[in-house]
């Protein structure tokens, strides 16, 4: 998947611009700078998400498997299917933990032979299972938060998507659950290619093998602050060896 010289619009405010990014396939690339530089903006860019939010443009190539995913013609719900979102604060359906991972096949009318299987796979992919396997009819929001974001993540899992986009899911976890999450990260990325929005630096240098560098700048005229790629790279490189100064400052504390 790829970004070719994406800006992202709300009405007349230009968020993003500019960016140019390859996510590799089976890595997980972190998205991070500081607050409003515009990372959520673009990760929701990559799923059309944005689309769902009013006056919200995009402009530019988000190519996944080759085809730009905004070409008119393209189902937005399929794109939303192949290319998941998790989002920061757990947001299970108000159902059974069942019924939350078997959601997402029925409403797309996915042909499942057997749904408890799918059901206890996408658990075990989210290494969930063992904690649920008991209490699988039970409501979702028994769940701890943390064991609520593997329950999302599975959900996601389960439509059987190629990407997962995930916006800072660990912010609202204690450290327990975001260690477990961020290993659930490593075994996930053996199936899947990740994008994750984190605020924590460290959290990217544990998890990520790209991260891409945004900051904002100001429009002399209007002071509207638009958010830029400044630099992309694999994650040691970034962290060790940054090659623009904006970078260095951000990753040594000295700005943002
Ligand atoms: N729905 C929206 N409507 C209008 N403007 C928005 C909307 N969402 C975000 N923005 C603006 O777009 C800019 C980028 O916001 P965004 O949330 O993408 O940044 P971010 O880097 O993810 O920030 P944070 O780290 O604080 O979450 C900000 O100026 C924000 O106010």
């Amino acid at each position: 998947m790829s970004c070719k010289d994406v800006d992202v619009y709300y009405g007349k405010f230009r968020a993003v611009t500019g960016v140019n990014l390859e996510f590799g396939r089976n890595e997980i690339t972190a998205l991070i700078g500081p607050s409003g530089c515009g990372k959520s903006t673009l990760l929701r860019s990559l799923n059309r998400m944005n689309d769902l939010v009013d006056g919200a443009r995009v402009d530019g190539d988000v190519l996944f498997m080759g085809e730009d995913i905004y070409r008119k013609g393209v189902d937005p719900i399929e794109v939303r299917r192949r290319i998941g979102m998790v989002f920061q604060k757990p947001n299970p359906f108000p159902k059974s933990i069942y019924d939350n991972i078997a959601y997402g096949p029925r409403v797309t009318g996915m042909k499942v032979d057997s749904m408890d299987d799918l059901v206890e796979e996408a658990l075990t992919k989210a290494v969930l299972w063992d904690e649920v396997k008991d209490k699988l009819k039970q409501s979702a929001f028994g769940l701890s938060g943390g064991q609520q974001q593997r329950l999302c993540i599975a959900r996601t899992i389960a439509v059987k998507p190629d990407v997962i986009l995930m916006d800072e899911p660990c912010s609202a976890l204690d450290p327990i659950a975001t260690m477990r999450i961020e290993d659930l990260m490593q075994e996930l990325r053996q199936d899947y290619t990740i994008v994750i929005v984190t605020h924590n630096m460290q959290q990217a240098a544990r998890v990520a093998d790209r991260t891409a560098f945004f900051t904002a700048l100001a429009d002399k005229g209007t002071g509207d602050r638009t958010g830029v790629l400044v630099e992309f790279g694999r994650t040691t490189q970034i962290f060790e060896d940054p090659r623009d100064q904006r970078t260095e400052d951000y990753i040594s504390g000295r700005f943002g």
